[in-house]
């Protein structure tokens, strides 16, 4: 590969756009290197169908894989959350950068709190995770399977900041009192103003690997070590490695995908990694909660961290809980 040019693969939305624009400026400075960023199109972008009818958690990432080992691209960044946890030949992922807030935000009207959203209220998500979370926190929610882009999403709330400059999708404006999206996103595309209340640990664990981007390369590249390698190891972060790397340990040992009611968040807190999880099932009528932590800051022990509880919720009935194989597809 030339090192003076190093091609970014990227989604094409406008959050992807913002996340891989900003990731990519740190490259550049630290690798020295020209970077220009080509938008890669993938089903996940072209297809308007459930996103579990249409390939389920990797949509949006196999098209950026395999422009990265065809060569069209060098480095794919992708949002970790919806980068499968099974592992690709030849390809490795090279960096994780400093992770942003992993938290899951509500954006209701009127600037109404989950417990404040009116008896029956309508909350749109098309995440099994946050449906479930949800309702078991609030049984009576009418949760809304919705769709699209973030700026999509946010249009289905009455009077939201800005939400008159962006699309409207034919009588589906602000026909819903809330919807759950992840605060990373909403920072980096800059309607964190949306935001009427940051849900927490104990009402709603997010996704494997919220709020973190992976930028994927091919292992050949990164072996020879030069100025590529270096620059991606300059981006990594190593707390945030460790993380996710315990979050994606969890998801691989339950063989669940990003679209499996499965909520998981790790963080190192002095010697000590952390790490949390829930499993509920579809209605939220059912939930196992658990939490365990790990004095070995290392990759491998972080993996071994999400596996003993991944295994800590089989041994519990997780799988029954929740159709995981089912929703790994
Ligand atoms: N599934 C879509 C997706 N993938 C990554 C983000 C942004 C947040 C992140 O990087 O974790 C979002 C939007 C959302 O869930 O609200």
């Amino acid at each position: 590969m030339a090192e003076k040019t190093v091609k970014i693969g990227t989604r094409g939305s406008r959050l992807a756009l913002s996340q891989t624009g900003q990731i990519t400026e740190r490259l550049r400075a630290v690798g020295g290197f020209d970077a220009p960023i080509v938008p890669i199109k993938t089903d996940g972008d072209i297809l308007t169908g459930p996103l579990s009818q249409m390939g389920g958690t990797g949509v949006f990432a196999a098209e950026l894989r395999a422009a990265v080992l065809d060569g069209r691209v060098d480095v794919a960044v992708h949002s970790l959350k919806d980068l499968p946890t099974v592992a690709v030949p030849g390809l490795t992922l090279a960096a994780v950068p400093v992770r942003a807030d992993a938290r899951d935000a509500l954006c209701s009207r009127d600037g109404l709190t989950l417990t404040e959203l009116p008896q029956g209220a309508s909350v749109g998500t098309g995440s099994p995770r946050r449906a479930a979370q949800l309702l078991a926190a609030r049984p009576d929610l009418r949760i809304v399977d919705i769709r699209g882009n973030v700026d999509t999403r946010l249009a289905r709330v009455p009077g939201l900041p800005g939400n008159a400059a962006s699309d409207p999708v034919p009588g589906k404006v602000g026909d819903l009192d809330a919807v759950v999206l992840a605060a990373a996103g909403l920072t980096r595309i800059e309607r964190l103003d949306t935001v009427t209340e940051f849900l927490e640990a104990d009402v709603m664990l997010p996704a494997p690997g919220q709020g973190a981007l992976a930028l994927e390369c091919r292992t050949a590249d990164v072996e020879l070590g030069g100025v590529l390698g270096q620059a991606l190891a300059a981006v990594d972060h190593h707390d945030t490695r460790l993380a996710v790397t315990a979050e994606r340990g969890l998801l691989a040992r339950l063989e669940a995908g990003c679209s499996a009611p499965v909520g998981a968040f790790a963080y190192r807190k002095g010697s000590m990694l952390f790490l949390e999880a829930v499993v509920n099932s579809l209605d939220g009528t059912r939930t196992m909660r658990v939490k365990k932590a790990t004095d070995g800051l290392t990759t491998v022990g972080a993996t071994l961290l999400g596996i003993e509880l991944a295994e800590e919720l089989l041994d519990g009935g997780a799988g029954d809980l929740a159709d995981l194989a089912g929703s790994a597809k």
